[in-house]
């Protein structure tokens, strides 16, 4: 019997479900037991083609419609989405293995706000006048063009809400393909903004590993690549955008700081390194993976880590008790665990976790390392799983310098009480996304992205409009115009 995560086909171009069997198969595998849930193929040269083609096609007469016309549009697509929150939750489940209890507050709904907000901002999008004594400039914002996004595993309806919502918005027309993992959640985006009204063509899916994604970058019709993904693949897909002139927006990887000092409230500073190293069992971009924590307090916060990591519930994804699920894939999962073995091979002192779960499925026990220093691999590395790392510090000067020691630049945060001190210090973190009191919160209100290696541009907020438009400038002469000859 077919799984109810099959989907329809395996791309949707021009406003209906595509299929081309020649493709290389791509089978979807459910983390949490092993088995294959789903099967798509990759693009074909023909299917990028039809997706470009049809993209192409539809955005001259999207980008006439008034901003009015185009945000009722994407606010049309974020009720239905609530409306379905349930049945995209669990299919999110089962694309990524990411429990339940948070696929349902945390995906669709993430991605109805970024379709709802950029909708609503869609009818505003205007530009400026600017006087010059007699004459006068006007400025147009206008669509870049054709814009491809490119997704990572981790949050598949949320990427591809994050970058579908803005680019439609600013009268872009998109071709988004998903990560090969996750393939499943961004079709029903598309058949969702169809269903909403979108016009044929706007927004195509198509699957496929990097090669398929190296076809999308370096085509002549292609204006804008927003990725999310690693560092290295953010490096490759820049150049060759680089190479054609193309507007990038790179939102990458981190091995971001969160700091805690001594005044800090104990059991809100502990919360804050869960969700900062737990959430999506730790296979989120932002986590703050470096905790330093002042070496007056380190005991008292590792005794209350500690106990309240042993009562996460490791389980079945789709039971809405459990609150830590499996690692995206087997290689994931291999990889994650290589990273702690090395942690306990350069010493560093295991507190909880430390190997794999005893269950089916690709699930590792949340890990946390004290004692880590900054010459750890696992202190420099971002793993992509639930590994924390826990370093000690004595002075604000001393962690400042360690905290921005390294190539990444997403994020940091910091917990104290002292809203002074958390300001200067936070002044002085070298990332894109920072918290005070909190960790990873990321209202589509607030502009995401990092600096550094982690990214170049910014999702969400008004900052994703300047991402996805550009600006035309227009001199009025209103007298004749002089020359010298
Ligand atoms: N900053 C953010 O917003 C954010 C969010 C989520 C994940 N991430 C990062 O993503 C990484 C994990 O995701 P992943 O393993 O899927 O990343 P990845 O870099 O392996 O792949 C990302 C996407 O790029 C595609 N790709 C690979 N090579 C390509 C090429 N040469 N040309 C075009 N496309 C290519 C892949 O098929 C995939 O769709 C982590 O480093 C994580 O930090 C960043
Ligand atoms: O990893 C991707 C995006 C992201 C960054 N921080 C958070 C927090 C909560 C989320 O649901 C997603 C993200």
């Amino acid at each position: 019997m077919t799984h109810p995560a099959q989907p329809t086909a395996s791309h949707f171009i021009n406003g209906a479900y595509v299929e081309d069997t020649s493709g290389t198969e791509i089978p979807v595998i459910y983390a949490a037991t092993g088995e294959r849930i789903a099967t798509v193929h990759a693009a074909t040269p023909d299917i990028v083609e039809q997706a470009l083609s049809s993209a192409k096609a539809a955005q001259k007469e999207w980008a006439k419609m008034t901003g009015t016309e185009r945000g009722r549009i994407l606010r049309r697509a974020a009720d239905i989405i609530r409306d379905r929150n349930h049945e995209l939750s669990v299919l999110e489940t089962y694309d990524t293995g990411k429990p339940l209890q948070e696929t349902l507050v945390a995906d669709a709904t993430s991605g109805a706000d970024a379709l709802e907000y950029f909708g609503g901002l869609a009818g505003s999008l205007t530009g400026e006048h600017i006087p010059m004594g007699e004459d006068w400039v006007y400025t147009v914002r206008e669509p870049l063009g054709l814009c491809v996004g490119i997704g990572a595993w981790n949050y598949p309806t949320q990427i591809a809400c994050w970058k579908g919502a803005p680019a439609l918005a600013c009268g872009n027309a998109m071709v988004f393909k998903p990560s090969e993992t996750t393939p499943l959640c961004a079709l029903k985006v598309a058949e969702i903004l169809h269903e909403a009204g979108l016009p044929a063509g706007l927004y195509n899916v198509i699957q496929g590993m990097g090669e398929v994604g190296g076809a999308l970058v370096t085509d002549p019709r292609v204006d804008k690549v927003s990725l999310t993904g690693s560092v290295p693949t953010g490096k490759k897909v820049y150049a060759a955008a680089a190479s054609g002139m193309k507007h990038v927006t790179m939102e990458l990887g981190g091995k971001s700081p969160l700091i805690i000092f001594d005044d800090a409230d104990i059991d809100n500073a502990v919360g804050g390194a869960i969700n900062g190293n737990f959430y999506s069992s730790g296979q989120v971009c932002s986590n703050g993976t470096r905790v330093f924590v002042h070496k007056n307090i380190k005991e008292e916060f590792l005794k209350s880590l500690a106990e309240r990591t042993n009562n996460a519930i490791l389980g079945n994804p789709l039971d809405e008790e459990t609150n830590f699920g499996p690692m995206v894939t087997e290689n994931q999962m291999n990889i994650v665990l290589g990273y702690i073995e090395k942690g306990k091979a350069e010493g560093a002192r295991l507190i909880c976790g430390g190997e794999r779960a005893d269950m089916d499925g690709y699930y590792i026990k949340p890990t946390v390392f004290a004692d880590v220093t900054d010459d750890m691999v696992i202190a420099q590395e971002e793993i992509f799983g639930p590994v924390m790392a826990v370093l000690d510090f004595e002075t604000e000067e001393e962690v400042i310098a360690r905290a921005n020691a390294t190539e990444f630049g997403l994020s940091a945060g910091v917990f104290t009480n002292d809203l002074s001190r958390a300001h200067r210090v936070i002044g002085q973190m070298e990332a894109g996304s920072c918290f005070i009191n909190s960790y990873n919160d990321a209202p589509v209100e607030a502009p995401f992205g990092g600096v550094k290696a982690s990214g170049v541009g910014r999702e969400n907020s008004k900052e994703a409009i300047n991402h996805f438009s550009q600006v035309k400038s227009v001199y009025v002469r209103m007298g004749d115009v002089e020359a010298a000859f």
